[in-house]
């Protein structure tokens, strides 16, 4: 057995900040996030363009906090929207970085993460990893139709928290994830409603177009409305995308993505608040009966997680819904630089076989 610890980097490149980790084993050396602002970010058209912008920051954070990067067992980036693919932890490649940098699958911040740490462990003669990124695709076959023959439905979820919290609870029951069923609530900016079946998430509504609404985003919605606004004239391609998939939700009617606001608007007496988080937790309450009808109801426990999982009135909401399904976990925030860590920690203990990305 080795003595030497295994020092890791995390890399987590976001919309609006890059969070970086280093661990030692599960122990957390230190943790920093830097800010970007909308002025810091606006001269870049892509974000690959943000590369050696974001590379500064974390090597200038590393030096602050006197981290060696010769002293590094390995570097996990946040991996980003690549071709769907199984759960796990994956070697990033250079044929992985090639995709995500034609981001021929989207535009994500998230998108960074690979390229980061490749080159960085190149440079150091390490292993670099990605986990659970957003394109984690095991849905089965029923549940790609969409109902019409030209469109399939696809898998973008938060995988990589979904998956960390389901493994934590697993753990806390006395089981491993691949032993046990749940249905899995990631309600951030964006909200994920999953069926975890044995350790696969079988069905997913995708979280960028389908689903319960979110601060951000507007959810599934009733289609011939959709199309007479599509072609009202009122707005272009550019301009719809932009206020479905990041001014809808909770911003289309307050023009704040901040759940605490629109309670605070709540409490003040605005009725349109008031219904509007009731709407928020009555969606979510039904994918969760969706999603637990696709388990069968064999559901051992559903979990909410995310930034809106601090929120009592909404998570109340829920459970008084759902609780007639299964015990409710509530596991507040997500922990994203813990979960890549410890995803390249299974790898390199060989515990886990690091995937490959073809
Ligand atoms: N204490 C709280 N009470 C109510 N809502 C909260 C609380 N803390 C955070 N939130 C809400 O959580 C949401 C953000 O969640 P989170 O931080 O998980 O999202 P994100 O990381 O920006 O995006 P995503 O999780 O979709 O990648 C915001 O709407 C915020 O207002
Ligand atoms: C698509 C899921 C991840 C996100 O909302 O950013």
């Amino acid at each position: 057995m080795s003595l030497t610890k295994n020092r890791i980097l995390a890399i987590n490149p976001g919309a609006t900040s890059t969070k970086i980790a280093v661990y030692e084993e599960e122990t957390l050396l230190f943790k920093k996030t830097v800010e970007h602002s909308v002025k810091d970010l606006e001269k870049y058209t892509k974000i690959f363009d943000q590369y050696e912008y974001r590379l500064e920051l974390v090597l200038q954070a590393l030096k602050e906090e006197n981290t060696e990067l010769e002293n590094l067992a390995a570097i996990v980036g946040r991996g980003g929207l690549l071709k769907p693919l199984a759960g796990g932890t994956y070697q990033v490649t250079e044929k992985m970085v090639e995709d995500l940098k034609k981001a021929e699958q989207g535009e994500h911040a998230s998108n960074l993460g690979a390229v980061m740490a490749l080159n960085l462990a190149n440079q150091l003669n390490i292993s670099a990893f990605i986990v659970d990124p957003v394109s984690v695709d095991e849905i089965e076959p029923v549940a790609r139709v969409s109902g019409l023959a030209d469109l399939k439905r696809i898998s973008l979820s938060h995988a990589l928290n979904m998956k960390a919290v389901a493994r934590k609870v697993a753990k806390e029951m006395g089981k491993k994830y691949e032993e046990v069923n749940f249905v899995v609530v990631h309600l951030g900016t964006g909200v994920s409603v999953t069926p975890h079946k044995k350790g696969k998430m079988i069905d997913v509504n995708n979280a960028k177009a389908e689903g319960p609404f979110s601060p951000d985003r507007c959810g599934g919605l009733p289609v011939d409305q959709l199309v007479k606004l599509c072609f009202s004239g009122k707005y272009s391609y550019d301009e719809l995308k932009e206020k479905l998939g990041s001014k809808g939700g909770l911003y289309s009617y307050f023009g704040t993505m901040d759940v605490r606001e629109v309670e605070g608007m709540a409490n003040n007496g605005n009725q349109q608040a008031d219904i509007v988080l009731d709407a928020l937790a009555y969606q979510v309450a039904k994918e969760i009966g969706a999603m637990s009808a696709v388990l069968m109801g064999e559901v051992d426990r559903i979990i909410l997680t995310g930034g809106i999982a601090y929120s009592k009135r909404i998570v109340d909401d829920i459970i008084k819904r759902v609780k007639f399904i299964a015990p409710v976990e509530v596991v507040p925030g997500e922990e994203e630089l813990e979960s890549l860590v410890f995803g390249a920690l299974r790898v390199i203990r060989g515990e886990e076989k690091a995937a490959t990305y073809s």
